[in-house]
Protein backbone atom coordinates (compact mmCIF):
# COMPACT_ATOMS: atom_id res chain seq x y z
CA UNK A 1 0.00 0.00 0.00
CA UNK A 2 1.50 3.34 -0.92
CA UNK A 3 1.75 5.86 2.25
CA UNK A 4 -0.45 9.19 2.32
CA UNK A 5 1.54 11.63 1.02
CA UNK A 6 1.86 14.27 3.92
CA UNK A 7 1.81 17.81 1.60
CA UNK A 8 2.08 21.07 4.56
CA UNK A 9 -0.07 23.44 4.09
CA UNK A 10 1.02 26.98 3.91
CA UNK A 11 -1.11 30.08 4.31
CA UNK A 12 0.70 33.57 2.89
CA UNK A 13 -0.35 36.43 5.08
CA UNK A 14 0.70 38.96 3.17
CA UNK A 15 2.96 39.08 -0.28
CA UNK A 16 5.87 38.94 1.37
CA UNK A 17 5.91 35.83 3.13
CA UNK A 18 4.12 34.56 0.08
CA UNK A 19 7.42 35.55 -1.50
CA UNK A 20 9.56 34.28 1.30
CA UNK A 21 7.65 31.20 1.45
CA UNK A 22 7.70 30.84 -2.80
CA UNK A 23 11.77 31.18 -2.14
CA UNK A 24 12.09 28.40 0.07
CA UNK A 25 9.63 25.97 -1.60
CA UNK A 26 11.89 26.70 -4.63
CA UNK A 27 15.03 25.92 -3.14
CA UNK A 28 14.23 22.24 -2.99
CA UNK A 29 14.82 19.29 -5.55
CA UNK A 30 11.07 18.87 -6.33
CA UNK A 31 8.75 21.39 -6.18
CA UNK A 32 4.32 20.40 -6.16
CA UNK A 33 1.74 22.36 -8.77
CA UNK A 34 -0.46 21.67 -5.97
CA UNK A 35 1.21 22.86 -3.15
CA UNK A 36 2.36 26.11 -5.28
CA UNK A 37 -0.76 26.36 -6.22
CA UNK A 38 -2.98 26.47 -2.71
CA UNK A 39 -0.18 28.77 -1.47
CA UNK A 40 -1.21 31.18 -3.90
CA UNK A 41 -4.63 30.96 -3.21
CA UNK A 42 -4.11 30.99 0.37
CA UNK A 43 -2.68 34.31 -0.15
CA UNK A 44 -5.66 37.05 0.69
CA UNK A 45 -5.39 39.81 -2.33
CA UNK A 46 -4.38 43.09 -0.41
CA UNK A 47 -3.94 46.31 -3.00
CA UNK A 48 -1.74 47.91 -0.63
CA UNK A 49 0.99 45.39 -0.73
CA UNK A 50 1.12 45.11 -4.46
CA UNK A 51 0.24 49.07 -5.34
CA UNK A 52 3.93 49.34 -6.11
CA UNK A 53 3.71 46.90 -8.74
CA UNK A 54 0.00 47.89 -10.49
CA UNK A 55 1.73 49.85 -14.03
CA UNK A 56 -1.02 50.01 -15.97
CA UNK A 57 -1.16 51.02 -20.10
CA UNK A 58 -3.79 52.80 -22.12
CA UNK A 59 -3.59 50.05 -24.67
CA UNK A 60 -2.47 46.73 -23.44
CA UNK A 61 -2.14 44.81 -20.67
CA UNK A 62 0.83 45.12 -18.72
CA UNK A 63 3.93 42.44 -17.25
CA UNK A 64 5.06 44.15 -13.88
CA UNK A 65 8.26 41.96 -12.47
CA UNK A 66 7.99 41.57 -8.62
CA UNK A 67 11.03 38.67 -8.06
CA UNK A 68 12.92 36.65 -9.81
CA UNK A 69 12.79 33.65 -7.52
CA UNK A 70 16.68 33.31 -7.67
CA UNK A 71 16.43 32.15 -11.14
CA UNK A 72 13.93 29.53 -10.57
CA UNK A 73 10.98 31.72 -11.23
CA UNK A 74 9.54 34.92 -12.04
CA UNK A 75 6.97 35.94 -9.96
CA UNK A 76 5.04 39.05 -12.11
CA UNK A 77 1.91 41.35 -11.60
CA UNK A 78 -0.17 41.70 -14.44
CA UNK A 79 -2.27 45.00 -15.18
CA UNK A 80 -5.29 44.24 -17.82
CA UNK A 81 -7.20 47.29 -18.65
CA UNK A 82 -10.67 47.44 -19.47
CA UNK A 83 -11.33 44.72 -22.55
CA UNK A 84 -7.61 44.01 -22.16
CA UNK A 85 -6.73 40.41 -23.59
CA UNK A 86 -3.77 38.71 -24.34
CA UNK A 87 -3.78 36.27 -28.21
CA UNK A 88 -3.92 32.30 -27.83
CA UNK A 89 0.12 31.14 -26.57
CA UNK A 90 1.81 28.33 -24.95
CA UNK A 91 4.50 28.80 -22.25
CA UNK A 92 7.55 28.00 -23.13
CA UNK A 93 7.66 24.54 -21.18
CA UNK A 94 7.18 26.23 -18.10
CA UNK A 95 4.94 25.94 -15.41
CA UNK A 96 1.99 28.98 -15.24
CA UNK A 97 0.39 29.93 -12.09
CA UNK A 98 -2.47 32.58 -12.18
CA UNK A 99 -4.02 34.49 -9.35
CA UNK A 100 -6.02 36.74 -9.76
CA UNK A 101 -5.86 40.44 -7.46
CA UNK A 102 -7.81 41.85 -8.76
CA UNK A 103 -11.42 41.92 -10.68
CA UNK A 104 -12.53 39.27 -12.88
CA UNK A 105 -10.44 37.15 -16.24
CA UNK A 106 -11.70 34.92 -18.64
CA UNK A 107 -9.89 32.03 -19.05
CA UNK A 108 -10.25 30.08 -22.78
CA UNK A 109 -8.09 26.81 -23.48
CA UNK A 110 -7.39 25.67 -27.10
CA UNK A 111 -5.41 22.49 -28.36
CA UNK A 112 -2.76 23.06 -30.16
CA UNK A 113 -3.12 23.12 -34.15
CA UNK A 114 -1.79 20.37 -36.23
CA UNK A 115 1.49 21.02 -37.17
CA UNK A 116 0.89 22.48 -40.16
CA UNK A 117 -1.91 24.48 -38.49
CA UNK A 118 -4.35 25.11 -41.35
CA UNK A 119 -7.68 26.29 -40.11
CA UNK A 120 -9.48 27.28 -36.92
CA UNK A 121 -8.00 26.28 -33.67
CA UNK A 122 -10.27 23.93 -31.57
CA UNK A 123 -11.85 25.49 -27.99
CA UNK A 124 -11.69 22.99 -24.93
CA UNK A 125 -12.65 25.11 -22.70
CA UNK A 126 -13.50 28.30 -21.00
CA UNK A 127 -14.24 29.68 -17.80
CA UNK A 128 -14.04 33.33 -15.65
CA UNK A 129 -11.24 33.20 -12.67
CA UNK A 130 -12.58 35.33 -9.49
CA UNK A 131 -10.86 37.09 -7.29
CA UNK A 132 -8.17 34.82 -4.94
CA UNK A 133 -8.57 31.90 -7.24
CA UNK A 134 -5.31 30.73 -8.77
CA UNK A 135 -5.10 28.58 -12.42
CA UNK A 136 -2.62 26.57 -13.77
CA UNK A 137 -1.39 25.79 -17.00
CA UNK A 138 1.18 23.97 -19.27
CA UNK A 139 2.00 23.14 -22.27
CA UNK A 140 0.70 19.82 -22.40
CA UNK A 141 -2.62 21.10 -21.00
CA UNK A 142 -2.89 23.50 -24.18
CA UNK A 143 -2.92 26.78 -25.17
CA UNK A 144 -4.81 29.86 -23.66
CA UNK A 145 -6.17 33.33 -24.22
CA UNK A 146 -6.66 35.42 -21.09
CA UNK A 147 -9.25 38.80 -21.09
CA UNK A 148 -10.57 40.62 -18.77
CA UNK A 149 -14.33 41.63 -20.95
CA UNK A 150 -14.72 43.82 -18.37
CA UNK A 151 -15.98 47.41 -19.90
CA UNK A 152 -15.97 48.98 -16.70
CA UNK A 153 -12.87 47.35 -13.99
CA UNK A 154 -9.58 46.85 -14.23
CA UNK A 155 -8.25 43.62 -13.48
CA UNK A 156 -4.76 42.39 -11.73
CA UNK A 157 -3.49 38.99 -11.61
CA UNK A 158 -0.56 37.44 -10.12
CA UNK A 159 1.73 35.09 -12.31
CA UNK A 160 4.30 32.41 -11.47
CA UNK A 161 6.07 30.81 -13.72
CA UNK A 162 9.36 28.27 -13.50
CA UNK A 163 11.29 28.22 -15.28
CA UNK A 164 11.86 31.91 -15.89
CA UNK A 165 11.32 32.37 -20.17
CA UNK A 166 11.27 35.79 -21.94
CA UNK A 167 9.70 34.41 -25.21
CA UNK A 168 6.33 32.48 -26.46
CA UNK A 169 4.78 31.54 -29.49
CA UNK A 170 1.23 32.96 -30.27
CA UNK A 171 -1.12 31.37 -32.63
CA UNK A 172 -3.42 32.88 -34.94
CA UNK A 173 -6.87 31.44 -34.01
CA UNK A 174 -8.41 31.18 -37.36
CA UNK A 175 -4.93 29.75 -39.62
CA UNK A 176 -3.20 27.79 -36.19
CA UNK A 177 -0.39 29.89 -37.60
CA UNK A 178 2.03 29.91 -34.77
CA UNK A 179 4.40 33.08 -34.45
CA UNK A 180 7.57 33.70 -31.78
CA UNK A 181 7.39 36.63 -29.73
CA UNK A 182 10.27 38.09 -27.34
CA UNK A 183 8.26 39.15 -24.01
CA UNK A 184 9.49 42.46 -21.95
CA UNK A 185 8.18 43.89 -18.15
CA UNK A 186 6.85 47.27 -18.20
CA UNK A 187 8.56 47.74 -15.06
CA UNK A 188 10.95 45.79 -12.65
CA UNK A 189 10.70 46.07 -8.81
CA UNK A 190 8.43 49.16 -9.35
CA UNK A 191 10.31 51.14 -11.94
CA UNK A 192 9.43 51.42 -14.79
CA UNK A 193 11.36 49.64 -17.39
CA UNK A 194 13.40 51.95 -19.97
CA UNK A 195 13.65 50.93 -23.14
CA UNK A 196 16.97 52.12 -24.97
CA UNK A 197 15.94 50.97 -28.06
CA UNK A 198 13.50 52.02 -30.63
CA UNK A 199 12.56 48.28 -30.98
CA UNK A 200 8.51 47.98 -30.60
CA UNK A 201 7.86 46.12 -27.11
CA UNK A 202 5.57 43.05 -27.31
CA UNK A 203 2.97 41.61 -25.65
CA UNK A 204 1.65 38.27 -26.25
N1 LIG B 1 1.26 34.13 -20.16
C1 LIG B 1 0.96 35.52 -20.41
C2 LIG B 1 -0.11 36.04 -19.55
S1 LIG B 1 -1.53 35.15 -19.64
O1 LIG B 1 -2.33 35.52 -20.68
O2 LIG B 1 -1.49 33.95 -19.05
C3 LIG B 1 2.16 36.39 -20.14
O3 LIG B 1 3.04 35.99 -19.38
O4 LIG B 1 2.23 37.51 -20.67
FE1 LIG C 1 -0.53 32.66 -20.33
Amino acid sequence: MEQPVQTEMWKARSLEELVRILHRLFAEDKVSVEEVQALMESYESNPEEWLQYAKFDQYRYTRNLVDNGNGKFNLMILCWGEGHGSSIHDHTDSHCFMKILQGNLKETLFEWPEKKGNGEMTKKSERVLRENQCAYINDSIGLHRVENISHTESAVSLHLYSPPFDSCNTFDQRTGHKHKVKMTFYSQFGERTLCATAVPQENN
